[in-house]
């Protein structure tokens, strides 16, 4: 299986990079609009963030599931035994976030949100007519005003040795969203997974941006967007002494959205918050 990386402003981008997105869920896009400089400044802002104290002020609400979650609370991926080895703090616009980090932050939810309603429009575009005409309204419209859309800003933090044997970074797992948007990590470690179960690295130069199929859109399009199994790697050598940042952004639909004959996307959320632990 190969993740295409598309240029954005090829001729046929729309349909390269949703053919990657049918055959592997995830797709990898060059010459994007998302300004560099902006994300690079947001995951050192971060770094210094998680790295001091004032953290532990905005630990995380299970009601409305916004602030810091610590290494301590850290989500266990669906099946999974051990917790993964990361700490992150969720931004929503209407939610806490240190006053200081607010601009950049909300720029580029600003921005990604743009992108990811054309990508959506890519998307339908390039989705078999039979299915198509059960999409329930527009995809580039489920996103719109939705208060569910989530910048999660993760840290992984070095390596001590001592994490319990077995445990990754971030273990298996797909995304519950209907899309994530996700700049290249300053390091490497993203993997997905193909058809026989080999872990394939996904590709990662920094400055590229990785697109995938969350589990909602997976049931919009009954499977033929498939939201795939992805993980991240413990590092070993001269990469375990360092922080991993990344910044995934999680199209989540508004509430009343119905993805399928089964779900609405609030359904569908409650049932996966309560399955990973972090809402009851
Ligand atoms: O950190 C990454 O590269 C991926 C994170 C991820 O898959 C997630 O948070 O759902
Ligand atoms: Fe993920």
């Amino acid at each position: 299986m190969q993740v295409r990386v598309v240029d954005y402003r090829a001729a046929d981008a729309a349909e390269q990079f949703t053919r990657s997105l049918h055959e592997t869920g995830f797709g990898v896009l060059v010459n994007h609009p998302i300004p560099q400089a902006l994300v690079e400044k947001i995951y050192a802002d971060w770094l210094a963030f998680f790295n001091g104290e004032d953290k532990h002020g905005f630990a995380f609400s299970k009601e409305t599931q916004d602030g810091y979650f610590s290494t301590a609370i850290s989500e266990t991926a669906k099946g999974a035994t051990q917790k993964d080895i990361k700490e992150y703090f969720h931004i929503y616009p209407w939610g806490r976030i240190p006053e200081r980090l607010r601009a950049d932050a909300m720029r580029y939810y600003e921005v990604a949100n743009g992108l990811a309603a054309e990508l959506l429009s890519w998307v339908e575009r390039h989705t078999p007519p039979e299915i198509a005409k059960s999409y329930s309204e527009p995809l580039s419209n489920m996103i719109k005003d939705s208060t569910h859309t989530l910048l999660r800003v993760l840290r992984y933090p070095p390596l001590t040795g001592q994490e319990p044997a077995g445990s990754l970074r971030a273990a298996a797992h797909g995304d519950i969203n209907l899309l994530t948007i996700l700049p290249a990590a300053n390091e490497p470690g993203l993997q997905v997974q193909d058809m026989s179960g080999n872990w394939v690295d996904v590709p990662c130069d920094f400055g590229m941006l990785i697109i995938n199929i969350g589990d909602m859109l997976q049931e919009a399009s009954q499977g033929y967007y498939p939201s795939t199994q992805h993980r991240v790697v413990n590092p070993t050598g001269e990469g375990a002494t360092k922080s991993r940042v990344s910044l995934p952004l999680f199209l989540h639909p508004r509430n009343d959205v119905v993805l399928s004959e089964r779900y609405t996307a609030h359904s569908y959320l409650e049932e996966r918050l309560r399955e990973l632990g972090v809402k009851t």
